[in-house]
């Protein structure tokens, strides 16, 4: 069984500060949901409300419809699974994953098998008689998972699980973890500041900065369509241009900047000032001639070969470090340093944005 989690204007004061800013997300039974940001944005206090671990300051939660105001952590059907594993050493692993039926007066036998089911389930079969210090990291991540599992919670929520984890192991623990999560069919609230976890794990990412969620969508929609600065510019790389929207119409716009007027879509809400344009690197063009519109004269300053793909850093006749990337398709020419070309894209893969959605 799984459940939904509803906040509605849900806000966490801690003293005259406010971590957490009139939230509002409905999380879907079954969904795995990510929210992403940087460190203090307010990701913990939002789990930790949803956990009961504390008490929102204002607003209301609801799991599965019900609203748990005044429900203990132990009296919500959610399990924690935290950084910090705190695993047993002393006890076999399959005494660790069924620690909690064995509270609950469960008989050995029945938590003997049912440990087994959980270890096949994360992919760790016949490892129940295992101590603790026998495992690698990634098998103790899998381990803290079997044992939340193990009472049957309805939602699982992780605060940052893989960061202790070696780079490897962390891409092979995100296939898993969706894996997990898809087979258990239990709705999952994760929570990171590493934005490629997050897009490659989650069905939908709730962007968060200053303890205010800046946008809720699926993961190619966080990147392809940041609805503000904040968002484009802490999920992927861009290039940021100050400037001023002259002649809107049609949801495009020109964007006057010390490089010259450029063509661009403008987002919602970017009509006024306080607005920048947001190019990605990867949908930059590199040429010897200068393009028809969006063309910027620059001298190529760094190459970096990335495998598959090539980096580049360009200085415009401003002074401006602009980034490019060029696709390693096993024929692309690499410009040499020094090299003076044109920066160019197109309109409608460039985007102006209002700045963050912060307290005024
Ligand atoms: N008990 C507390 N008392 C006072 N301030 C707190 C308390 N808990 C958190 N904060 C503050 O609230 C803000 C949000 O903290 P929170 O732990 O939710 O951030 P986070 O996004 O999870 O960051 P990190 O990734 O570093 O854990 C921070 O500025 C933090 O200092």
């Amino acid at each position: 069984m799984s459940a939904g989690i509803d906040l509605e204007n849900v806000c966490c004061d801690f003293g005259s500060f406010r971590a957490v800013d009139n939230a509002n997300v409905s999380v879907r039974p079954g969904e795995f949901f990510s929210f992403l940001g940087p460190s203090g944005c307010g990701k913990t206090t939002i789990l930790r409300m949803v956990s009961g671990f504390i008490e929102p300051t204002q607003g209301v939660i609801r799991i599965g419809g019900q609203d748990v105001k005044g429900k203990r952590p132990n009296q919500r059907p959610t399990a924690l699974i935290f950084q910090n594993l705190a695993l047993f050493p002393l006890m076999p692993i399959w005494e660790n994953i069924t620690f909690g039926l064995e509270v609950r007066g469960v008989d050995k036998a029945t938590r003997r098998k049912k440990a087994e089911e959980l270890l096949t389930l994360v992919d760790l079969p016949g490892a129940g008689d295992k101590m603790v210090s026998q495992l690698s990291g990634g098998q103790k991540q899998r381990v803290a998972i079997a044992r939340a599992l193990a009472v049957e919670p309805q939602v699982m929520l992780l605060d940052e699980p893989l960061s202790a984890l070696d780079l490897k192991l962390r891409q092979h623990m995100r296939a898993e973890l969706r894996a997990i999560q898809k087979r258990t069919g239990v709705t999952f609230i994760y929570i990171t500041h590493d934005q490629g976890e997050a897009l490659a794990m989650s069905d939908r990412v709730g962007v968060m900065s200053q303890g205010r969620i800046q946008q809720i969508a699926d993961p190619r929609d966080i990147y392809n369509n940041p609805v503000n600065g904040f968002v484009a510019a802490f999920v992927g790389e861009n290039n940021v241009f100050s400037g001023e929207v002259q002649n809107p119409a049609g949801g495009m716009a020109a964007f006057a900047t010390p490089h010259g007027t450029f063509r661009a879509r403008l987002g919602a809400s970017a009509g006024g000032k306080g607005v920048k344009l947001y190019v990605r690197p990867e949908h930059t063009r590199l040429s010897q001639t200068r393009a028809d519109e969006n063309s910027i004269p620059v001298t190529i300053s760094e190459v970096s070969f990335e495998g598959n793909f090539i980096s580049i850093l360009a200085i415009s006749e401003t002074g401006a470090k602009l980034a490019a990337e060029i696709r390693n398709d096993g024929q692309a020419t690499v410009p040499g340093m020094g090299a003076k070309m044109f920066m160019s894209f197109d309109a409608e893969r460039a985007a102006i944005l209002p700045d963050a959605n912060v307290r005024g």
